[in-house]
């Protein structure tokens, strides 16, 4: 299988097309924990990740916009006790591109 946490991150420009449904459900395969989700009628990737308080969710939360600043993309991130969702999508181009399964992999590396 592909490892996707470790393929370069293209840069998502504004003039790239989105996947289709049928490219972003094969995707998902490589990342069965994740969801294709329907917000804002485009598609989006979500996962919720599970901890045993706050504080734990909160340094999850950190880790993840680490990642997002180096890559230079950026997820909606929801906060809880115990619980921290990821959404990952486009904005530039209204919908999911590989680049958000590459961020969405690692996003699982730094659960971890
Ligand atoms: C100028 C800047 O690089 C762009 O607006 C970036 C910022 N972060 C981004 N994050 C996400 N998730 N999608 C984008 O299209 C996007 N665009």
């Amino acid at each position: 299988m592909t490892n996707l946490a470790k393929q370069p991150c293209e840069p998502c420009s504004g003039n790239a097309t989105p996947m289709s449904e049928k490219e972003a459900q094969d995707a998902v395969n490589a990342l069965p924990q994740w969801k294709i989700s329907d917000g804002d009628g485009m598609m989006k990737l979500t996962r919720s990740y599970h901890f045993d308080d706050f504080a734990g969710a909160l340094a999850f939360t950190q880790r993840v916009g680490d990642i997002a600043e180096q890559a230079g993309h950026h997820p909606m991130i929801t906060t809880e006790y115990g619980k921290t969702t990821v959404t990952w999508w486009s904005h530039e181009i209204g919908g999911l591109h590989q680049n958000d399964f590459i961020l969405a992999a690692r996003t699982d590396e730094v659960a971890e």
